[in-house]
């Protein structure tokens, strides 16, 4: 199990004349992953996913918070001793392009991490070969065909395959698969999103998955969790099918309107959400970080950040929740 708790980064900027820009990326974000679990964090644009999915992978810093990996507190080792623990945690590279070196076979891809593997656990050379012949096969290749050559020789829908493949030598607890990322086209990534599912099932390998695509979250972790993120803040959370179909945050309403049926919610609006601004630019930092956008914004949202609040299962940080749907004002015709 991974725990994430009170995350925070701030990127510095390169700016202007007055100096180095602070850009928060995340505040304070809070999440569990469960063994076998799905966890999907969605979000526009910018809103931190990304660094987030990175963070979790090991391959960036944070500034505060903790991450826990069954037990240990990853603050409390020196950087060298964690790479064991996020060793476990496996960051799918969604660009099939340059996620292989061009300069090796298949076959040598798979070696390097299948012989470190072997190492560790006392077996040799055939199992090697076994393996690398095995994990193929689960991602649903042909072995025979793609050991042999080199990426250049493969359709990118087999590349991508052979980079979860790769992933899967260590035998990962958490693939994270950051979509926003993807260099893929449509219909390899239905493949790949299947994949992930049936991965899931057959390995029962938790999944971070990241998103803008609330189709997408329900369709890899409907029985999971959903954290909406707006600009490094989570803004509502809790099991994925609850929140789609009885969003509270207007933010989240807003990203639920892209998809044609919203079972149980009332819909006295639509009211209309402001269109995106840049989200770097000049905001102010007190009060809620949505209020320029919400159509429900009282003086109290200008002044009061609000925290997340929970009945239990769903969360949400809004001091006027509510059960109706709004759209963003893009959406209008
Ligand atoms: N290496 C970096 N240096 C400076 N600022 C960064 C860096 N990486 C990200 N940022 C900034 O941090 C914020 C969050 O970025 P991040 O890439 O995590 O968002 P995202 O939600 O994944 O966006 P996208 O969906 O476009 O990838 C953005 O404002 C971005 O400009």
């Amino acid at each position: 199990m991974i725990t994430a708790s009170g995350i925070t980064k701030t990127y510095k900027q390169r700016g202007n004349m007055l100096g180095a820009r602070a850009v928060p990326a995340l505040r304070g974000v809070d999440f569990t992953i469960e063994k076998g679990g799905a966890v999907t964090f969605i979000g526009e644009s910018g809103c931190g996913k990304t660094t987030l999915g990175r963070i979790v992978a090991g391959l960036e810093t944070y500034d505060s918070g903790d991450i826990v990996i069954d037990g240990t507190p990853m603050s409390s080792l020196k950087p060298r001793h964690r790479q064991p623990f996020f060793r476990r945690i496996q960051l799918i590279h969604q660009d099939p392009y340059s996620a292989l070196n061009p300069t090796r076979t298949i076959h040598q891809t798979l070696a390097a991490p299948l012989a470190l593997r072997a190492k560790q656990t006392g077996r040799g050379k055939a199992w090697m070969e076994e393996r690398a012949r095995e994990l193929l096969a689960l991602v649903g290749i042909d072995p025979g065909y793609v050991l042999p050559r080199y990426p250049h020789q493969l359709s990118g829908g087999m590349r991508q395959r052979v980079v979860i493949a790769r992933a899967l030598t260590v035998d990962p607890e958490v693939l994270v698969a950051d979509e926003s990322v993807s260099m893929i086209d449509v219909s390899l990534r239905l493949g790949v999103l299947a994949l992930l599912k049936d991965l899931r099932e057959r390995l029962d390998v938790s999944v971070l998955f990241i998103t803008h695509d609330i189709a997408t979250a329900r369709y890899i972790g409907g029985d999971g969790e959903l954290y909406v993120i707006y600009r490094g803040q989570v803004v509502e959370s809790g099991p994925t099918e609850r929140v789609i179909s009885g969003p509270v945050h207007p933010y989240t309403q807003s990203l639920l309107s892209a998809i044609p049926v919203l079972h149980g919610v009332e819909r006295p609006g639509p009211e209309r959400v402001v269109p995106t601004e840049a989200l770097n630019e000049a905001h102010s930092d007190t009060g809620c970080l949505f209020a320029r956008r919400c159509p429900f914004r009282t003086d109290r949202c200008e002044a009061e950040l609000p925290a997340l609040v929970s009945d239990g299962e769903q969360a949400h940080a809004c001091l006027h929740p509510q059960r109706r749907n709004v759209i963003p004002v893009e959406a209008v015709a």
